[in-house]
């Protein structure tokens, strides 16, 4: 993406098409802001989902349960509107002698949300990641999340929430695991 999509100057043109004075007191330092904001709400497409997640075998050893971190936050914006949709995730795995330190399941969370996004896809790209650098058993996510897009405009369905899921390795053929981790998922 170039540098110029985050120029001052755009957002002081986009601000000046609402019919709004950019030189009002309380606008002068918006373009400014938007561009920083902009800036962290992209910042995953500079980030490398694989080189975050530092798997390691010291301690994974004689584990052989689901580990499972749920209530990550999740903070995105659909790329058919620009609008955010926020909500939490979910992530478990069997490990298969390799873990990860827990917080980099947030990291990686984070990464793939500071994207433009569908939820489906991200859905499913926490779990390829998850799978490439850990070649566990099985991965499971579960994403929740409400969408402004369809909140506060077009449809408007307030409060409605849209839960997507991807099942990796053991947990595709294994209702049994399945069913464990969707209840260790459930607030
Ligand atoms: N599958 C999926 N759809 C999404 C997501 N975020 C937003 N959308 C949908 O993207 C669609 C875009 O539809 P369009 O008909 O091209 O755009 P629109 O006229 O603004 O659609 P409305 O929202 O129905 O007014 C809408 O149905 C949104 O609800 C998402 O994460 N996944
Ligand atoms: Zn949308």
């Amino acid at each position: 993406m170039s540098q110029d999509a985050f120029s001052e100057k755009d957002w002081r043109r986009l601000i000046a098409s609402f019919g709004e004075d950019p030189d009002r007191p309380g606008l002068v330092e918006t373009p400014a802001r938007v561009a920083k904001a902009w800036k962290h709400w992209t910042s995953g497409y500079q980030q490398d989902p694989v080189s975050l997640l530092k798997a390691f075998e010291d301690g994974a050893e004689q584990y052989n349960e689901l580990i499972v971190v749920r209530g990550i936050p999740v903070y995105s914006h659909c790329e058919h509107h620009l609008a955010p949709f926020f909500g939490k995730a979910t992530i478990g795995y069997l490990p298969n002698g390799k873990i990860v330190g827990l917080s980099k399941l947030t990291r990686l969370v984070d990464c793939f949300s500071k994207r433009l996004q569908v939820q489906e896809r991200m859905t499913i790209q926490i779990a390829n990641a998850l799978m490439e650098v850990l070649e566990p058993k099985a991965v499971g996510v579960v994403i929740k999340c409400r969408h402004l897009c369809m909140e506060s405009r077009g449809i408007r369905t307030p409060g409605e929430e849209t839960i997507t899921s991807a099942m990796l390795g053991e947990l595709q053929p294994n209702l049994g695991l399945r069913t464990e981790f969707l209840a260790l998922a459930r607030d």
